[in-house]
This record gives C-alpha cells, structure tokens and sequence, in this order.
C-alpha cells in the first residue's frame, strides 16, 4: 500500500471524529460518513463535529458526507465507528460500493443485539471474503483529539492488516499495538463497558478505594474466567485492550457507561440514565447478552449477575451487595475457572 491512502471512517460520533482526524492528521485522504445530512453538511462547513467533539478542528483532509456510496468508493481502508445495534446495517448497506480488497476495521466495543455476534462476525458475514481487523484500547476520544499520549491495539489474523492499520493510525501521540488474537480482544472491548456501570454506581453510592480496587480485580478475573470459557486468550484480557481500558474506563466519568452507572446509582431509571447521556453506551445491551451466554455456559460472573439485578431485577442495591459480600469465598487466582 503505497504512502497515502483513500480511507472512510463510518459514523459521526465521537469515535469516528477523533480516527478521521488522527488519519488526516497522517496525511491521508480521509472521507467521514455521517448518516444525517444536515449535521454532515454543518460539519463539514464548520470544519468541526460541534455535536460530539465541539471545539475541535476537523483536520483539512477530513471531508464529511452523508452519501454512503462516495464515502467508500475507492477506499483502500474503512473503519467503522458505528454503535453495534445499527452495525450490520450500516455495513449491508456500503457493501456493494466496497472496492475489492478493502481493509474493514471494527472499533465498536460491543455485541449485536438479538444474539452472541461481534463485529468481526458481522463484518466477514457482510462482506464475505473482506480482510478484517479490530481496534480496541483504552482511548477516551476527548483525551485523543486533545493529543494525550494514547495507545491502542489492532487485531487482524491477518499480519498485513496490522502492519498497514500500524501506519495509517502511528504519530507521535498515538501509538498502536499488534494482536492476532481477533476474539479476545473485540470480548475485552465489550466487557469492560459492564464493569464501568459497576463501578460508576458504586461512585455513586460513595465507596471508598479499596471497593474500588476489589471491584476492578474481580471484574478482570470475571473477563478472564469468561474468556477463557469461550477460547479466547485470557493473556489478551491483561493487555492494553483489556485491563488497560477496563482501568480507564471503571476510573473516569469522561465514560458514558460509568455515568450510566453513577446516575442508576443515584435513583435515576436506567432509561432516563441513557436518555441522559445522548451518546452510546454498549454496556448496557452487553450485560443482558453477558448474563444469558454466563448462565448458558455456567460461568461464574457474580458481578454481573449483580448489575443485571440491579438494572432489569428491579433489585434494591443495598440487597444485591449484600448477596455479593455474603457469596462463597474463593481462590484469589485470576482466571482459573474454579474461581
Ligand atoms: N467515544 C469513545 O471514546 C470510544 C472509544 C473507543 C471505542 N468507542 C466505540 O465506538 C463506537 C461508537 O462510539 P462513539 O463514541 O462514536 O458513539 P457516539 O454515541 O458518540 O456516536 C455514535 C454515532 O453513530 C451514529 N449512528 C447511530 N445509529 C446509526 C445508524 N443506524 N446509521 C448511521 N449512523 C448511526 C450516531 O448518529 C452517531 O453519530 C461504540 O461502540 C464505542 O464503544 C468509543
Ligand atoms: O464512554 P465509554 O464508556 O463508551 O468508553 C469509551 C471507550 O471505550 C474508552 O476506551
């Protein structure tokens, strides 16, 4: 693949902003898809996405459209950044516009609804034959457009897929990391979102730094045993796509799943919770499908048999931690499966 490069980036949120701005950044013809007209017409007028990431400037080499066809015409890569309940259906549709070749790279951290499908899934379903990659890791997009130092991590099975995502991704602010391990990390990308209402309702309800830290060690070891159970690699669950962004994520309100969880926790409905946030939170879509495919599999995840109390049991908090404390003590072993 030749220096510069004809990419698309799928979707006008805050994810999708911040890859068309770092890949411009890197010199490439960038093209962002937004679905809505008016907000692409606006953005790319303004030279900024005013509605998820307003005061950032849209690189130069950023054009935004609404026409899905144009957008991924001619592209050697697209990415898409699109929430996994409208995933497929944004992919069916650029299908046929696709050039043959192309490199599809997923950066959604979540589950299709309806059943136990990851993007990846998805994508080599929708596009038979397509050179698949994913992007996973610890990266607040607010925190990548204001150019903190960030690392993220590709996984392809195929090697030139990384190599080439490597580059077209690499700068002096952000810096990408290489896994063949496709499933564990697209699994440590969606996981993670459950433990970070975890532990933004028990921000809420005030607990201190060791809950803190008990709760964040015993989500990995649930992220672990589970993994494991399904034939992912639990050492991709100890990675940057992994633990790293569960840390992130348990530990910022810059996370719309942890708001999820702060505001549940302070008595809000979950509904009103979501509705509050305006933006995407896997999590709670990925919770439901956690807690079918555990008690299917007889995974012991008490945690998040614990969240799905609290958001669709209607169970009191106070109940449920009490439940959590009073529960078998174990071994403290990450991810053995007795645990
Ligand atoms: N924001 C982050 O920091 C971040 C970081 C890494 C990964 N991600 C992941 O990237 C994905 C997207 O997140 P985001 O932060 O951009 O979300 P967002 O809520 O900021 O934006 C989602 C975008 O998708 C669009 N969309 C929704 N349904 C659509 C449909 N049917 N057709 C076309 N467009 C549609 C929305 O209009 C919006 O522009 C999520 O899975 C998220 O977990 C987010
Ligand atoms: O805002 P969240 O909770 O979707 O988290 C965003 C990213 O996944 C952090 O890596």
């Amino acid at each position: 693949m030749t220096q510069k490069n004809t990419i698309a980036v799928l979707g006008g949120g805050s994810f999708g902003t911040a890859i068309a701005n770092i890949i411009a950044g890197n010199g490439h013809d960038t093209r962002q898809w937004m679905r809505n007209a008016d907000k692409a017409a606006k953005c790319q007028e303004a030279r900024e996405n005013s509605f998820y990431l307003p005061g950032v400037p849209l690189h130069e080499n950023v054009q935004v459209t609404s026409d899905l066809q144009a957008a991924v015409q001619d592209c050697e890569i697209v990415f898409v950044a699109i929430p996994s309940s409208s995933f497929r259906e944004v992919v069916r549709l650029s299908a046929p516009s696709l050039q043959e070749n192309c490199i599809l790279v997923s950066t959604t951290k979540g589950i299709e609804p309806g059943g136990f499908k990851f993007m990846s899934n998805v994508l080599h379903e929708e596009v038979p034959g397509a050179r698949v990659g994913v992007l996973s890791g610890p990266n607040f997009a607010k925190e990548i457009v204001a150019n903190h130092y960030t690392a993220t991590v590709v996984a392809s099975e195929q090697e030139d897929v990384c190599r080439t995502i490597q580059q077209v991704l690499h700068s002096d602010t952000f810096r990408v990391y290489s896994s063949e391990d496709v499933f564990g990390v697209e699994l440590a990308g969606s996981l993670k979102n459950i433990y970070a209402i975890v532990t933004g309702m028990a921000a809420a309800i005030g607990v201190g730094q060791n809950t803190n830290s008990l709760l964040i060690t015993r989500s990995l070891a649930e992220m672990m045993r589970f993994a494991d159970a399904l034939g992912a690699d639990p050492m991709s669950l100890i990675g940057l796509a992994g633990v790293g962004d569960l840390i992130l994520t348990c530990s910022s309100d810059l996370s719309r799943n942890y708001r999820v969880g702060y505001m549940v926790g302070q008595g809000k409905p979950l509904e009103q919770a979501i509705a509050d946030i305006g933006q995407v939170a896997e999590g709670v879509n990925t919770v439901k499908l956690i807690k079918h495919k555990a008690d299917e599999l007889g995974v012991y995840m008490p945690l998040v048999s614990a969240i799905h109390a609290i958001l669709f049991e209607k169970c009191p908090i106070p109940e449920v931690i009490k439940g959590l404390m009073s529960g078998a003590q174990t071994f403290d072993v990450a991810y053995s499966v007795k645990n």
